[in-house]
């Protein structure tokens, strides 16, 4: 009997991934990924150089990513039917053998692996390796601490309607706003309606080798990869420095 192993990539670069991912990846026999169709996939990039040389491997292809709306019963339909066919598949491999899933940043923080994690239960053992989330790697690429004292962190989705990213932004002390990407002229103006754009950063493929950091207010907001976050750091309660 088999395992099916999601291993946490972490944020990028590969020297922040934990040594036990590492050591399973490279053991590997089976190890599926992400990727979009046509492209390489960012959770292979990061073990690139890292696999046993007979691993066989199973590209896992979104049928769609931005090509039918989100919340449209097509999108949804696309969706369920991939993850059914490939939970099956990797049930059926993991009968006899492991498995490694591949997944970037930490896989229970909105990676794709919980879509298989939740169909693979009672069918075949499952087991989680944790990873530093992409955010930690964009605000440690700040150089700037991201919640102090009693700072509330707020984390929200760039996908949610304008009005609820106005309304979680003036609660909240520090904040981050994943899936930016094509979404980013939405989280501008919500940050503006709520008085942070000027505090507010821009981190693209955080650790990654084309990482970028910049003042949202000084980019280009229809132009932004998927892979992409914007944070308010906090500036809570603290003593202060006496020199
Ligand atoms: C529709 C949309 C809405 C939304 O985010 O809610 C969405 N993905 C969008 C865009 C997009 N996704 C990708 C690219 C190309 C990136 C590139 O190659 O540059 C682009 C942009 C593009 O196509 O231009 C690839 C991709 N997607 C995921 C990963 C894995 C990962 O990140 O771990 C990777 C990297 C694969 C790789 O490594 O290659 C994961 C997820 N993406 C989901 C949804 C969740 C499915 C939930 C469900 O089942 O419904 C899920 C499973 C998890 C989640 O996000 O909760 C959103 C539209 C936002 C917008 O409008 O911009
Ligand atoms: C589906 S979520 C996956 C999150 C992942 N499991 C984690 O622990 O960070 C994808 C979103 O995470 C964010 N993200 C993950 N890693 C990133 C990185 N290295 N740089 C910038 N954004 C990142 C982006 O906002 C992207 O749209």
């Amino acid at each position: 009997m088999g395992r099916v192993i999601c291993a946490g990539l972490g944020p990028g670069d590969p020297e922040l991934m934990s040594l036990k991912a590492a050591r399973t990846i490279g053991a590997a026999r089976h190890v599926a990924y992400f990727r979009k169709e046509g492209r390489p996939g960012q959770a292979r990039q990061i073990v690139e150089g890292m696999l046993h040389p007979a691993a066989i491997e199973y590209p896992m292809e979104y049928p769609v990513t931005t090509e039918l709306p989100f919340d449209s019963p097509d999108y949804t339909d696309a969706l369920a039917r991939f993850y059914d066919d490939w939970a099956s598949r990797l049930a059926a491999l993991a009968a006899s053998e492991d498995v490694v899933v591949l997944c970037e940043g930490d896989p229970f923080f909105y990676g794709s692996f919980m879509h298989l994690h939740s169909r693979l239960q009672g069918r075949v053992a499952v087991e989680v390796i944790p990873g530093i989330t992409g955010m930690t790697g964009c605000w440690t690429a700040t150089g700037t601490p991201i919640t102090w004292g009693d700072d509330v962190l707020t984390v929200l989705m760039g996908t949610l309607p304008e009005d609820d990213l106005v309304r979680h932004m003036q609660q909240a002390d520090a904040l981050v706003v994943m899936k930016t990407g094509r979404n980013l002229p939405r989280v501008r103006r919500a940050l503006e309606r709520a008085g942070r754009l000027d505090q507010a950063w821009l981190v693209e493929r955080g650790t990654m080798p084309n990482q970028r950091v910049a003042r949202l207010a000084e980019v280009d907001p229809t132009d932004c990869p998927y892979f992409a976050i914007v944070l308010v750091h906090g500036h809570g309660r603290r003593p202060e420095i006496h020199e």
